[in-house]
């Protein structure tokens, strides 16, 4: 059984059986019969059933926002916005998938010689609970605007969620077939990878989850695309707008309670301003406030499960026993749910596990830099690299950004994910990329075509 239970007051909400060998095989069977639809279909009829379903969910989006503050704690307000920007991926796609995939000339030998990018068939996405609307509509809009069908697994926290995503399409009308949930455990995983009707497999989750599921897909030579964990350094140099850098970097920390890839988790701060930024970053979190998700006062809600508060909490504990300051919180509240307090960890270095490890939850991690060339290094020492942010003039600031080693870089600017820009990671925060031109050339067949004379 598969248990779904309400992080804001640790109630179980249900349980549910997943798909059995058989229901599997039917989901897989009616996934590829729609491929074979769905493929000739031409861009504006896609481009059609996505703005639809953008439409619906733009109309339904406190209905359809509900199962996430519900099922994993987010709070209201962030998780209408979630269901907006899901719409507009939808709707990014419909709009641009053409260019994006337009056929390409290129000069050779041949009379005629040109790429076109052609489906492969039904993919996988193997998503995480922390935004199950957002992810889901990352994974499926480039992938079902390229011709390809969707087969979707969602956490097995976010049951709801994920029926109310498939939801959609049904809403809709959309062709049967072209988005389903596949609500089946993670166990269950490496059976799908490797029947020969599913073409390709993305995954959002951690890296151990990463490597798991891409060692499956190598072995079959499929196709994946991974993004996974990240301890995103944000560097803030002497001449940064400080208050401007506290509130964004505020806001880079704790949306979501903290439980984003590409959250700020590492504040490297030039010496010479580091106690004027330690005690900006403390007036900005003191301000917030945790509590009930629903109510659409709340900035923070609670940790989407206890195992994972747990851990948090760990990080904190050990961080703290080796030197770091605990500023603000750092100790798990009496009463029911999984509530973990806003925590301002200063002090911080390289060794201590706050920094070494990737921390999913409100907790910010302050650590001292004597000057820029010492910050960059700090930044990049980490076997992660999905994105990063860097706080000084601008000049100095992209050349910076040119040295992180990461899979995107704001200058003086919050880090956020963006339909028209791709997103992605280096080292042990996975490869290939989402969104933008280049996420919706991850699962097609840029099929080379050339064309001699008749006769000669
Ligand atoms: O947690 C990973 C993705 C977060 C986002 O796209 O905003």
């Amino acid at each position: 059984m598969l248990k779904a239970v309400d992080p804001n007051t640790g109630q179980l909400i249900h349980e549910y059986e997943p798909a059995g060998t058989q229901e599997i095989d039917g989901i897989i069977a009616k996934a590829a019969a729609s491929f074979d639809q769905w493929k000739r279909q031409s861009f504006g009829e896609r481009a059609a059933v996505l703005n639809e379903a953008a439409s619906y969910m733009r109309t339904n989006a406190e209905k359809l926002a509900r199962p996430m503050t519900r099922e994993m704690g987010k709070p209201v307000k962030e998780a209408l916005g979630e269901v907006n920007k899901a719409a507009w991926c939808a709707e990014h796609y419909a709009q641009y998938a053409e260019e994006y995939l337009a056929r390409e000339t290129i000069e050779s030998d041949a009379a005629l010689s040109y790429v076109i990018y052609q489906p492969l068939g039904p993919i996988l996405g193997v998503l995480p609970w922390n935004a199950p609307f957002w992810l889901a509509f990352r994974f499926c809009a480039p992938t079902l605007m390229a011709g390809n069908t969707c087969l979707m697994k969602h956490d097995s926290h976010v049951p709801q969620c994920a029926r109310a995503i498939a939801g959609v399409f049904d809403a809709v009308g959309a062709p049967p077939g072209i988005m389903q949930n596949l609500p089946v455990k993670s166990a269950q995983v490496e059976a799908v990878i490797r029947d020969p009707r599913v073409r390709g497999v993305s995954l959002t989750g951690s890296t151990a989850a990463g490597s798991a599921v891409a060692s499956i897909a190598a072995s079959e030579i499929k196709p994946a695309l991974l993004e996974l964990g990240g301890s995103d350094p944000s560097i803030v140099l002497a001449d940064a707008d400080l208050p401007k850098a506290a509130d964004l970097i505020t806001t880079m920390r704790i949306i979501n309670a903290g439980q984003s890839c590409i959250a700020a988790k590492r504040v490297i701060v030039e010496r010479q301003v580091y106690d004027v930024m330690v005690d900006l970053l403390a007036e900005r979190l003191k301000a917030l406030k945790v509590g009930d998700p629903a109510d659409m006062e709340t900035d923070i809600g609670p940790i989407a499960r206890g195992d994972l508060r747990d851990d948090l909490h760990r990080q904190v504990k050990e961080t703290v026993q080796a030197g770091a300051r605990c500023l603000l919180g750092g100790s798990i509240p009496d009463g029911p749910g999984y509530f973990y307090p806003v925590t301002l960890l200063a002090d911080v270095d390289p060794s201590m596990v706050a920094a070494c490890e990737e921390t999913f939850g409100p907790v910010m991690v302050v650590m001292a830099a004597e000057d820029a060339d010492q910050a960059l290094k700090m930044a990049n020492d980490t076997p992660y690299g999905l994105a990063a942010s860097v706080w000084t003039d601008s000049q100095r600031g992209e050349s910076i950004a040119w040295e992180l080693e990461a899979g995107q870089v704001a200058v003086n600017g919050l880090v956020k994910t963006d339909p028209r820009l791709p997103s992605g990671g280096v080292k042990k925060s996975g490869y290939g990329r989402e969104l933008g031109p280049h996420g919706i050339r991850e699962f097609v067949n840029a099929k080379q075509i050339w064309i001699g004379p008749a006769k000669t």
